[in-house]
């Protein structure tokens, strides 16, 4: 297979940059903080559930937040974000593995890394609560599942369609994210979420990823059986602890 097929020349630029990133030396063992339980605890608590993301750029944002990562953690964490989600890519996203190491280790939520993991050895870089596979852009998902898993991380498996819905879930995925943004065109468009969340089995978390950016944003995909929400943009313009809590505090 090739996973580059008909994506958008950014992210091919992107996988290109994975594939020359090495890896760790040694495997890594980790004691993971609980997403889903983080995601049903901020629930019961009336909160939307909100994974905060910390994105410096993206190749679809104007412009770059430069703040000291863990500032911005707090911030969100303040705004009653239930998770965090930390970019490692380096090249194209402006995140690090430093950032989420010091994350992690100021904040008490479970922190996902958000990198494109392409092989069993990228996932020795650095400690995370979660770690996202891109079911498009990983050749043996099952593999890398089961290999995340083996080092105590908790594995996302994100999703656009519904042939790699199935193929989450015949790889063993607990955890979906469904993103709204179309690698191929980079535009959204949440009545992705909408599609294929009910082809979901009940047991299996289910994160709404990207796009959500106003409290109905919020209100639509928690309608549509959204577990949580996964919201980078939309909180890093401007006071990013006001703009959790607004989102957060949305109604359904
Ligand atoms: O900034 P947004 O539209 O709220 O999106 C957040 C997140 O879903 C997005 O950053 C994302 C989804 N999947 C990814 C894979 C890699 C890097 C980034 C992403």
């Amino acid at each position: 297979m090739n996973a580059s097929e008909g994506v958008a020349p950014a992210i091919e630029s992107i996988l290109a940059a994975a594939d020359e990133r090495g890896g760790g030396d040694r495997r890594l063992s980790v004691a993971a903080r609980s997403l889903p339980a983080a995601l049903a605890a901020a629930e019961e608590d009336g909160r939307v559930p909100v994974i905060g993301e910390i994105k410096p750029t993206s190749p679809t944002t104007d412009g770059r937040r430069d703040d000291d990562p863990v500032a911005l953690a707090e911030a969100l964490v303040d705004g009653g974000a239930a998770a965090l989600s930390v970019l490692t890519e380096p090249d194209h996203f402006g995140g690090s593995p430093d950032a989420l190491r010091q994350v992690r280790e100021t904040v008490s939520v479970p922190v996902l890394r958000k990198d494109f993991i392409r092989r069993e050895e990228q996932l020795d870089v650095v400690e995370a609560d979660a770690v996202l596979l891109i079911a498009q852009f990983v050749d043996d998902l099952a593999g890398l599942v089961t290999a995340a898993r083996e080092r105590g991380f908790q594995p996302l498996v994100e999703v656009h369609s519904r042939a790699e819905l199935d193929d989450a879930l015949s790889a063993g995925a607990g955890i979906v994210g469904i993103n709204n943004r179309d690698l191929a065109r980079l535009d959204v468009d949440l009545s992705t979420f909408e599609e294929l969340a009910p082809h979901a089995p009940e047991d299996v978390t289910l994160v709404a990823e990207s796009g959500i950016a106003s409290e109905e944003d919020a209100a639509r995909m928690r309608r549509a059986g959204a577990d949580g929400l996964l919201v980078g943009s939309a909180l890093m313009a401007g006071d990013v602890a006001a703009n959790t809590e607004r989102l957060v505090g949305a109604e359904r």
